[in-house]
């Protein structure tokens, strides 16, 4: 049993009566969304199980045709499962017969937050069979063989168009492959206690709050960036961050360009200032002279001795600051200096790549990996991918799926970590600015969807930020 329903059970209400809640709503939805056709309910010996035989009395009850197969035969099964069993007067057949092409609709409560290990025999060969088969699934709580903490599969998992989960998303709704695997996710109440603090929050507008300008601002106070560029082949990135910064809201932002491409990034921006670069005493000297509340380094910056010495130049200075790509691939061979130079109001921003580099040792699920780093690094760390995960020490990590496989393009991460700068310019905390960002990032290129280039973001990320403040 899960440490919310152990709580609401010892809190007064019965376990049988959270099952027939949750069945219940699963049947509120599936009739919602399917008309009346042959069902098959896939039952797993725990609650789950139990939930998928409450969900098949009450079908059956409004007249749909309805097949129970159970993985443990009937006349053994134990605990709520074994109640509701009996108290449903339907009588099943063995998961073994079970054939995913005589339903028309497939209900999947094998396993939900119990699963403990890999699935074998009779239940692999039923979802291994129902993964092939073009009919639709309602999962109950989790796809069968998710692994509700990490997203992960274990042995097997069949797609679902529609997953129902009670009082809140689980991590595997959240992470890959689970989110790939679970459809819709249909989040139901059935009256569990709401102060439970969850593995992860799910990222959203709830969890943060967009910057407002004062009335009577100026462009420095709206909040200045600096973010350093790269050598004249590589300006691209930088000005893709600088554009994102700037279209997020921040009021004056300037890139720090070598000497030597002063005169490209310069035919190349507008409202974007550019300033020389030399070392990292000049780096100071500019952070200090730009006015600069929040920093980027990394993108295009070019795996250098001199992006090394702009890291640490930049991170003494105590200002925010994205450190991202080269600026953290820079440490490859020595992440610990990095870790000494890090303070709690810089973001590192790695793809799975660059977290290798710079975590050789940490491994495992998206979840605990990302958190493990962020207690390493003393900040927060946010690891992209369809399933980016924000860690921050201290706080509850956050999943964002906001974003489209249509942002998988290059530039596209070089524009998120200026957003993220941008926020931070504007006040918002590492932890904050690094949600908003990458909501407002995959909102953007959801947006843009097909063929969005990022040079298209900094545009839709501004229409992002309009459709999600409130001024
Ligand atoms: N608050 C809520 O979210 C509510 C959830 N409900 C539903 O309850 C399940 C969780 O129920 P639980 O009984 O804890 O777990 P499961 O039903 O998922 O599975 C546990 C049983 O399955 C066995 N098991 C685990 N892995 C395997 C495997 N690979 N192969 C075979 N058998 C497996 C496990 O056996 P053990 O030997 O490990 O003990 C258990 O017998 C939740 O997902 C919701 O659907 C409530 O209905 C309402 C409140
Ligand atoms: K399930």
């Amino acid at each position: 049993m899960s440490r919310l329903d152990a709580r609401a059970v010892a809190g007064g209400t019965s376990q049988t009566s959270l099952i027939e809640r949750a069945a219940r709503s699963c049947v509120r939805v599936i009739r919602g969304r399917y008309t009346r056709r042959p069902a098959a309910v896939l039952c797993g010996p725990g609650n789950n199980g139990a939930d998928g035989w409450a969900i098949a009395r009450l079908l059956r009850a409004a007249d749909w045709p309805v097949t129970v197969y159970t993985l443990t035969p009937q006349k053994d099964l134990t605990g709520a499962a074994g109640q509701v069993a009996k108290g449903s007067g339907l009588t099943a057949e063995p998961l073994r017969a079970f054939r995913p092409e005589a339903a028309g609709l497939v209900i999947d409560a094998l396993f939900g937050a119990g699963l403990s290990r890999p699935l074998v025999g009779d239940a692999r060969g039923a979802l291994d069979s129902l993964a092939e088969a073009a009919v639709p699934v309602v999962a109950i709580d989790l796809p069968s063989g998710v692994d509700g903490a990490t997203g992960s599969v274990l042995g097997t998992a069949a797609r679902a168009e529609v997953t129902v989960t009670f009082h809140a998303p689980k991590p595997g709704h959240l992470l890959s492959p689970g989110l790939g695997l679970r459809g819709e996710l249909v989040v139901t109440d059935i009256g569990l206690p709401q102060d439970a603090e969850p593995d992860a929050h799910w990222n959203g507008p709830c969890l943060w709050t967009l910057p407002v300008p004062e009335r009577d601002t100026h462009k420095y106070a709206r909040g200045a960036v600096l973010v350093f560029g790269g050598p004249r082949i590589a300006g691209g990135a930088a000005r893709l961050s600088a554009h994102g910064a700037a279209r997020i809201g921040a009021g004056a932002v300037t890139v720090a360009s070598p000497e030597e491409a002063l005169d490209i990034y310069a035919a190349h921006l507008d409202a974007i200032m550019v300033k020389p670069v030399t070392d990292a005493a000049s780096a100071k000297r500019l952070i200090e002279a730009s006015k600069a509340k929040a920093l980027v380094i990394g993108p295009g910056a070019g795996r250098t001795d001199a992006t090394r010495s702009h890291v640490l130049a930049a991170l003494e200075t105590r200002v925010p600051i994205v450190v991202d790509a080269d600026a953290l691939t820079v440490f490859e061979d020595d992440p610990d200096t990095l870790m000494q130079a890090l303070h709690e109001k810089a973001v590192l921003t790695p793809h799975i790549g660059e977290f290798g580099r710079v975590f050789p040792d940490i491994q495992g699920d998206k979840l605990s990996m990302t958190a493990a780093a962020a207690a390493r690094a003393g900040t927060t760390v946010l690891l992209k991918g369809a399933d980016t995960v924000i860690s921050t020490p201290s706080r509850v990590p956050v999943i964002n799926t906001s974003g489209t496989p249509w942002l998988a393009t290059a530039g596209a991460g070089d524009v998120l970590t200026g957003a993220i700068a941008g926020l931070m310019a504007q006040g918002l905390g590492a932890h904050d600015a690094a949600c908003a960002g990458a909501y407002l990032h995959g909102l953007a290129g959801q947006r843009g969807g097909r063929g969005v280039t990022a040079d298209d973001l900094p545009g839709l990320l501004r229409e992002a930020g309009r459709a999600v403040a409130t001024r």
